[in-house]
């Protein structure tokens, strides 16, 4: 799963050299920062509207373009998706250590 983010992460990087007319996210750039976070937010609520209608199919494809959408915001910012998935991991590891030491012996 990691790969795909990464190969992501690797176009989104590349696309900050491209032509706005050629490419999505090079436009996305080019409009800059409000732009990107108006699609997070739209995205956002998209996802919440599939949610509630209950359309699994309709959410995954949404919560896909949040993703996207959040990605393209990270790399904007200087950052990929591995200090998200690292904080991700941290949690984990912390989660992990809390529920070994409530289990009873
Ligand atoms: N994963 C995606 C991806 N997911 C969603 N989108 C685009 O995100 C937009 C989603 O916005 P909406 O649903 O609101 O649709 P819309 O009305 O067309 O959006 P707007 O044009 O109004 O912003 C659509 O235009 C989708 O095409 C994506 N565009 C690109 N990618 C990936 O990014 C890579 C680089 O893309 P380009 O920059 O286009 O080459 C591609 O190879 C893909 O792997």
């Amino acid at each position: 799963m990691n790969d795909v983010l990464d190969q992501l992460a690797e176009v989104l990087e590349a696309r900050k050299n491209a032509d706005p007319d050629s490419s999505y996210v090079a436009k996305l750039y080019a409009k800059g920062l409000d732009a990107i976070l108006k699609k997070v937010g739209e995205e956002a609520t998209e996802t919440v509207m599939a949610a509630k209608d209950g359309e699994s199919d309709k959410l995954v494809y949404e919560i896909a373009d949040l993703w996207f959408h959040t990605l393209v915001l990270l790399a904007h910012q200087g950052l990929g998706p591995r200090p998200v998935l690292a904080e991700l991991e941290r949690r984990f590891g912390l989660s992990g250590l809390t529920e070994k030491a409530s289990r009873p012996d």
